[in-house]
């Protein structure tokens, strides 16, 4: 098995076929609706709250809303109120199923549920689907995390619409350290590997440094991609403004980590300051920009067309020319 990761990797170009880049489209296809580009902040509390969430809906970016501290009943509330779609996240405790028989009984229905846990290839996340897909079939239900074809077989069977790949390769994960398991380093091929088995979208998560990353994930196999780091940080980022020698930053704190939790027990995560980089809309739209120019260095005009591109492996052991043939 090739192993490999974003920052040794290249996608080829081929010929291009516009004259303008304005003419290739980032739009992708998730659960029914079309989204802008393929690209959804992550569902951590530093990165989205329910302002951006509806700013993002508003503007024809897919989004999830984190599950910690929150009445996802009222959420779900408050979006369909604003006539947008509600996408929410769940655990697979107790007081989780109470959210399902409490949405049931309000007759309200998210229209997108991820189910949001560190091993997400578990029985607990089998039921929750099975949960789901009774009380709410009307959903599109995202299962994960996960890191193996194996998973992604078991949750796709399970019922899953989408799962989402990525054990440990976020900016604030220390998974891979405190238990020594995941797919930090190799997200990239990781990815590959899941995706040959894959019949239904996975969604990529964790591990994008770099606007270009977004491209090498559609290139092998995601439909979507989830990023923390590089979309928290910014001006309308709920995370709490630290400054520190007179240059402001924003706190990024990893879901698993005691800041979320509020003890220290099960800690897989630590928190960080990413300096203020602005505001999200502008990052989103240079995200847009810089999707449409890889579609034209693929010699596309469409997202997926560059799961159509070669690419080369610098440096190490599976370092090579690798062809489409
Ligand atoms: N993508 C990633 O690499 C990771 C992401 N996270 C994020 O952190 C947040 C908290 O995750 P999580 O702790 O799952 O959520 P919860 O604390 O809600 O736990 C969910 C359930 O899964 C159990 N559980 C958690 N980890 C494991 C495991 N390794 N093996 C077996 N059972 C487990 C928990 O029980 P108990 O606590 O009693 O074991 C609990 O019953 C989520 O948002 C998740 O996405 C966390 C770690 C890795
Ligand atoms: N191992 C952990 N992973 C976490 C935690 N909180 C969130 N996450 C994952 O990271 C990505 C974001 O990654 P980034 O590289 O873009 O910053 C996020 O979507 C989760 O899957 C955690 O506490 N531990």
């Amino acid at each position: 098995m090739e192993i490999f990761d974003y920052d040794n990797v290249l996608l080829l170009p081929r010929k291009c076929r516009v004259e303008s880049r304005a003419e290739c489209d980032a739009a992708v296809e998730l659960g029914g609706r079309s989204f802008r580009i393929p690209v959804v902040p992550a569902n951590m509390k530093t990165v989205v709250d329910e302002s951006i969430c509806t700013w993002l809906a508003q503007n024809g970016y897919f989004y999830v809303m984190h599950r910690f501290d929150l009445d996802n009943v009222q959420f779900v509330k408050n979006m369909k109120a604003k006539g947008i779609f509600a996408s929410i996240s769940l655990g697979v405790k107790k007081p989780d199923y109470e959210t399902v028989d409490l949405l049931v009984a309000a007759g309200l229905a998210p229209d997108y549920i991820t189910i949001d846990v560190a091993h997400g290839h578990a029985d607990t996340v089998k039921n929750m689907i099975g949960y789901l897909k009774e009380k709410l079939p009307a959903a599109f239900v995202i299962a994960g995390n996960v890191g193996t074809p194996e998973a992604i077989i078991d949750l796709e069977n399970w019922g899953a619409d989408a799962t989402k790949v990525g054990i440990g390769p976020g900016k604030v994960c220390i998974t891979k350290l405190k238990t020594g398991f995941g797919t930090g380093g190799w997200q990239l091929s990781a990815l590959k590997w899941c995706a040959r088995v894959a019949t239904k979208p996975i969604i990529a998560d964790g591990g994008i440094r770099e606007h270009g990353d977004i491209a090498k994930s559609i290139r092998f196999g995601a439909t979507m991609i989830m990023i923390g780091s590089m979309l928290a940080g910014h001006e309308e980022s709920p995370g709490q403004t630290v400054e520190v020698d007179g240059k402001l930053y924003k706190e990024y704190y990893g879901s698993a980590s005691d800041f979320n939790k509020g003890e220290y027990r099960h800690v897989e995560g630590k928190r960080i300051l990413e300096p203020i980089k602005g505001r999200l809309l502008d990052t989103l739209r240079e995200m847009e920009e810089d999707v449409q120019s890889s579609i034209s260095y693929a010699g596309g005009k469409r997202l997926m067309d560059i799961r159509k591109v070669n690419y080369v492996i610098l440096g190490g052991d599976n370092a090579g020319e690798h062809l489409l043939m």
